[in-house]
């Protein structure tokens, strides 16, 4: 199959191959999304969706401007629906602003695919952008699932965002653009070594593609081994899951110990997160797992997060919501952080951290694996936030600064890394940072 009947199944399989349908093409300018372009508008009229070219100028660098006029006449001159949006620089963040940026593109995709009745937004992910993330997922780790990669398709404000160039190689865009004289702009950030991705894909990739040129084909076939493997994986589990329990939901600890030894723990995993409703980190799993395994020195309750605790009695093991103490939560009280979960740590606030950006205030933040476990706490005498610039600023010092009354001050808490380090007074400050190897989102519901 030649690569663009390969791009002709993945639009068919998508369902967008007919003039009924309308599409966003997001377009960068970039070689990926002028090709994907091209390729949309060389379809036959009787197959070739409505199409909408949605572009976002990041006003990141000089030549974006010129970038978004190219854009403007091209589609001019072709006929085509074209959405432009500026992310003005006033609405940059000091840092996190790569994934600021893309939640602002995702928002405004969304905007455009509600407002022009489009069923896709279609982006020019490919099969190099693929094996890319495989490899920075591998480095950073975290569960497994996340190395079955990019999907060709995903559920997308009320339609489907989907890839249709995952087959095609970066060199085959590039001459399949220079066959068909297609104009695009080079980013000259894709040079800047100081990012990840960036050093992956000048040195990594490279490098592997000597060891084997099928690099990016390999990689791939791993990933759909992978993917069937899991699936496999969640049927056997499924299966298992209703002998281990009880009709009311418990856990029946000998039956769950009949289990073959290397579906203790998927089954395990599988039954706490139907009880709770919530992923639990794997950091989180091993140490319950051991704990619900039968032994006379556990003790009678564990906790899972703030919300939720493991009850133990004779054969059981039941999920319970944890009582509320009181109505103030004890000031010394430490609560540690469940990853893409909102916590209650004040009777007032609620706090999260997550991957995606729960809400539009949500504030970008860089972690590295060595911040974890993070955990929640009233601020103390001796805590600091790290300032732009390189200084520090004493907790104590910027609530005083804030004019927070002495009264409410005890009330503050503060997002503690591994080292003790405040990334986040809640409410007040977040500490400067402008590296890490994971972005994530720093949320806060108050309630007055
Ligand atoms: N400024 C932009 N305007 C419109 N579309 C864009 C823009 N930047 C990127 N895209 C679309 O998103 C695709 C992926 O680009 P890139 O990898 O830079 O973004 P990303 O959204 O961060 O990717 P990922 O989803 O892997 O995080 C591009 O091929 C293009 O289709």
């Amino acid at each position: 199959m030649t690569p663009i009947q390969k791009f002709n199944r993945r639009l068919a399989a998508a369902g967008v191959l007919s003039p009924q349908v309308t599409v966003v093409v997001a377009v960068s300018t970039g070689v990926d999304s002028m090709v994907l372009l091209r390729l949309l508008q060389q379809l036959p009229v009787t197959e070739r969706p409505q199409l909408v070219v949605a572009h976002v100028n990041h006003h990141l660098r000089a030549q974006s401007q010129t970038e978004a006029v190219y854009l403007q006449r091209y589609c001019q001159k072709h006929q085509l629906n074209i959405k432009l949006a500026d992310w003005q620089v006033t609405d940059h963040p000091e840092h996190g602003v790569e994934a600021a940026g893309r939640q602002f593109r995702y928002r405004f995709f969304t905007k455009v695919m509600q407002a022009t009745g489009a069923k896709a937004v279609l982006t020019a992910h490919h099969a190099n952008d693929q094996v890319e993330t495989y490899l920075m997922k591998l480095a950073r780790g975290g569960d497994i699932a996340q190395l079955t990669g990019i999907a060709d398709s995903r559920p997308f404000a009320g339609g489907q965002l989907v890839r249709p160039l995952l087959d095609w190689s970066k060199a085959e865009l590039r001459d399949y653009a220079a066959q068909h004289d297609v104009t695009y702009f080079e980013d000259a950030t894709n040079q800047d070594v100081q990012l990840t991705r960036n050093r992956i894909r000048q040195r990594v990739v490279p490098e592997l593609m000597t060891v084997n040129p099928r690099l990016l084909s390999h990689v791939a076939d791993y990933q759909q081994q992978l993917a069937d493997l899991l699936a496999a994986k969640q049927q056997m589990v499924a299966t298992l899951l209703p002998t281990v329990m009880t009709k009311t939901g418990g856990l029946i600890v000998s039956q769950w110990q009949r289990v073959p030894d290397q579906w203790q723990l998927p089954v395990f995993k599988a039954w706490l997160t139907e009880r709770t409703g919530g992923l639990v980190s794997e950091l989180k799993l091993k140490p319950l797992v051991a704990w619900a395994r039968p032994s006379s020195s556990a003790s009678r309750t564990v906790a899972v997060n703030a919300s939720w605790e493991l009850q133990r009695s004779a054969d059981i093991i039941e999920a319970a919501p944890i009582k509320k103490r009181g109505k103030k939560l004890m000031p010394q009280e430490k609560i540690m952080v469940d990853l893409n979960q909102w916590q209650k740590i004040t009777t007032t606030q609620t706090v999260g951290i997550f991957t995606q950006a729960p809400t539009a205030t949500s504030q970008p933040f860089w972690l590295t694996t060595a911040d974890w476990p993070l955990v929640w706490r009233p601020w103390r005498s001796g805590d600091r936030v790290a300032l732009k610039g390189g200084g520090h600023q004493t907790v104590r010092r910027l609530l005083i600064n804030q004019k927070v009354p002495a009264e409410r001050r005890d009330q503050v808490q503060v997002l503690v890394n591994a080292q003790g380090e405040v990334l986040w007074v809640v409410g007040h400050k977040y500490s400067y940072r402008t590296t890490g190897t994971q972005t994530v989102f720093l949320a806060l519901k108050h309630k007055s």
